[in-house]
């Protein structure tokens, strides 16, 4: 369990308290601003100047070694860029730096990556030269390869096509079910709703509501958090939005 308790970020969170199960995939919703970003580095550790306690498994996060703390939580920020123009095999080989693994050890971690985001044919080729899908699949094979517990992610579906969202949720799903913890920020609702066992809501930097997606993004949560009145269509597993 990831946890934090009476989590302050001045100007960007208050008093948010929540918890992350393990084996779960949890979805962090809300509008632009609401803190979304901030509460996923801040699990990860690498927000400084919070007050508040932020714990994995009950110990504190902040009391980690960086090394333990970056193969134990694999995260991966809004900004897919990367300064260097490597291949795609040696990026998702970054992945392995905070291990002290054998050589052998590390290729099959970075094979198993690269083929469970099907970059297979795309391995050798220079970051420079992919889509912006191509890249953001790149950029979350690397945090795959370090085999972390938990795995955070800030959007991690948004420059995906249908295809591409659909496998990867399923992946992560998969990632879920072996015992690791997924956190992702997801604006697309449905996609939260039909994919997550757990969402938080945040507006505003506080939690306005957290629980099984149902409750958390309920109509009238959507009503009261983005001011929106919607209704949701389908069968549970496959809602649709009506706006
Ligand atoms: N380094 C910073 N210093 C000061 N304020 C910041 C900083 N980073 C973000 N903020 C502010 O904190 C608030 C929350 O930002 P955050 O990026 O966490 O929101 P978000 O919910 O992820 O938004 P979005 O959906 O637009 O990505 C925003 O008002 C933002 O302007």
């Amino acid at each position: 369990m990831l946890e934090v308790a009476g989590l302050t970020v001045p100007h960007r969170l208050r008093d948010v308290s929540a918890r992350f199960p393990s084996g779960r995939v949890t979805a962090i919703c809300g509008p632009n601003g609401a803190g979304k970003s901030t509460l996923l580095a801040a699990l990860a550790g690498l927000v400084p100047g919070l007050s508040g306690t932020i714990t994995l498994a009950g110990a504190p996060v902040g009391g980690m070694l960086p090394d333990e703390r970056a193969r134990r939580i694999g995260y991966l920020p809004q900004s897919g860029e990367v300064a260097w123009n490597l291949s795609v095999r040696t990026l998702v080989g970054l992945g392995r730096l905070p291990h002290r693994a054998s050589r052998a050890e590390d290729a099959e971690a970075v094979e198993e990556a690269l083929a469970a985001l099907g970059l297979g044919p795309l391995a050798e080729r220079a970051l420079s030269t992919l889509s912006g899908g191509e890249r953001a699949r790149a950029l979350l094979a690397r945090v795959l390869a370090t085999r972390p517990h938990w795995i955070l992610a800030d959007e991690p579906l948004a420059a995906l096509d249908l295809a591409h969202q659909q496998a990867l949720a399923r992946q992560l799903r998969a990632l879920a079910s072996e015992g690791r913890g997924v956190v992702l920020v997801v604006h697309d609702l449905a996609l939260a709703m039909n994919h997550a066992d757990h969402v938080v809501v945040l507006h505003e930097g506080r939690v306005a509501a957290q629980g099984r997606p149902e409750t958390a993004l309920s109509q009238q949560v959507i009503e009261d958090v983005w001011g929106m009145s919607a209704r949701w269509l389908g069968e549970p597993g496959h809602r649709a939005l009506a706006l």
